[in-house]
């Protein structure tokens, strides 16, 4: 156990400096196979007698991808890309048949201290400027064994590497009080999963709502990590065709089935050779987002259910076959991700709590003490006062029943305060404990 702490310990030392996400500590080759997800979903209402019906989500989807690889996955809405993501992940829960390996291993706790994963929806505390977001971050998250200055120094590199410097005193905010841009947020939330240098980073619509340069900007980035010999997997709904071109491979899906898997250049080409052609010019995303949802030619008489058999039964055909023939390729291994009994925490109970402390301070502050709380407050103690204003002695039960308010009121503030707390930190309380 002390083996294995110390090693990434000294791979994170070695990499401390703008070089943090030139290289990855472990280039992880992924490989899925057959892989296929099924739930028990539940039918009828309040007065119907309820049903288990059985769904499959995925269907035997195959594919592998190397580190400094970008792996796309593409479909409509329904079609099982954040299910398959959140699988490779190891974060599905239930049953999952095929085979999901990791270097030619299972999913370990060594491999979950490799994966970076980033949900669709970025949850950041909205007073935190970004700097403070990856301070604290860093201090989590990194090993305690890193002085301080050092986690200063991969702070620095991450905000300099991801473009952020222009906004690193802003407030992350959130749609209702401003704060940095859409695709800077989602720039911060890659950052939160980079700062440990996963050799495997996996995104959930790391573009959606983002416009085409965004988008652009996001891809690049995520280029540049996956140069650093990373594995990378998104989710993706319709990226321009310049994003296209950049994936190393794309994996399309419909309805949990795999309508194509390869390099995105060569896509056009397949489709076309089983006499799938577009008939005008078009973005070659948009093209086959069409085809995952049974359009071809526009007509609105074609047979959409038919369309996706066709592709299914082509897919099985063509590409099935070669696809499980490269996962036979034999990958070199990186040593060192044994499947070793590693701590769960890189830091002490104390450092996390004085840290989450000291954040949870800083977040609340504004809340605490804010202009409306503190006339609130002012405003109930300037009235009950007036009402009690040169009471005299024979009032005494009056006074007490004054102080019984007094001694009420400030002891329920501070619990509902505190209460409502809970459910505004269960989010980050999921991502974190992920
Ligand atoms: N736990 C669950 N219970 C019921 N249905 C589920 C569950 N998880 C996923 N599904 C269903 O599986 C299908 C695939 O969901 P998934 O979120 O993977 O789709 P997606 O392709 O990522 O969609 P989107 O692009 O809209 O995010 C959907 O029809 C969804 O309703």
């Amino acid at each position: 156990m002390e083996e294995v702490t110390v090693e990434m310990e000294a791979q994170t030392r070695q990499s401390v400096g703008p070089i943090i996400f030139k290289k990855s500590n472990c280039p992880v080759t992924l490989k899925f196979e057959d892989v296929v997800y099924k739930i028990k979903s539940k039918t009828g209402g309040f007065l119907k007698k309820s049903k288990s019906e059985e769904k499959i989500i995925l269907k035997g989807v195959t594919g592998m991808v190397l580190p400094g690889e970008i792996l796309a996955m593409l479909g409509p809405s329904g079609s099982g890309k954040t299910t398959l993501l959140t699988a490779l992940g190891g974060r599905l829960a239930g049953h999952l048949e095929g085979n999901i390996t990791y270097n030619g291993k299972p999913f370990s706790s060594t491999m979950k201290r490799n994966v970076g994963f980033v949900t669709q929806d970025d949850v950041l505390y909205p007073h935190l400027t970004v700097t403070e977001t990856f301070v604290y971050t860093a201090l989590l998250r990194l090993p305690n064994s890193l002085s301080k200055e050092e986690k200063m120094i991969i702070t620095e590199a991450l905000i300099t590497q991801l473009g952020l410097s222009q906004c690193r005193d802003s407030i992350v905010g959130n749609p209702f009080m401003g704060g940095v841009s859409g695709g800077e947020r989602k720039r911060v939330s890659i950052g939160q999963e980079v700062i440990i240098n996963p050799s495997i980073l996996l995104l959930d619509e790391p573009t959606s709502g983002l416009d085409s340069t965004t988008a652009q900007r996001i891809v690049s980035t995520l280029w540049e990590l996956a140069n650093g010999g990373r594995t990378i997997v998104m989710t993706i709904h319709q990226p321009s065709s310049r994003l296209f071109y950049m994936f190393h491979k794309v994996l399309l899906l419909s309805e949990g089935n795999p309508l194509y898997y390869g390099k995105g250049l060569n896509a056009m080409d397949y489709f076309s050779g089983i006499q799938f052609a577009p008939t005008v010019a078009m973005n070659p995303s948009d093209f086959l987002l069409d085809l995952a949802n049974g359009v071809s030619t526009g007509d609105s008489r074609e047979d959409q259910t038919s369309i996706k058999r066709t592709l299914v039964c082509a897919y099985k055909a063509n590409l099935a076959q070669s696809v499980k023939a490269e996962l036979e390729l034999d990958v070199n291994f990186c040593e060192g991700t044994e499947d070793k009994n590693v701590k769960k925490w890189t830091t002490s109970w104390w450092e996390q709590f004085s840290v989450l402390l000291r954040r949870g301070l800083k977040e609340r502050k504004h809340e605490s003490f804010s202009g409306l709380k503190i006339v609130e407050i002012l405003a109930v103690t300037v009235i009950t006062g007036l009402l009690w204003w040169q009471s005299d002695i024979s009032h005494l039960q009056d006074q007490v029943g004054l102080l019984y308010f007094y001694s009420e009121f400030w002891g329920y503030v501070p619990f509902f305060n505190a209460v409502f707390t809970f459910p505004q930190e269960r989010m980050m309380l999921e991502k974190e404990l992920s």
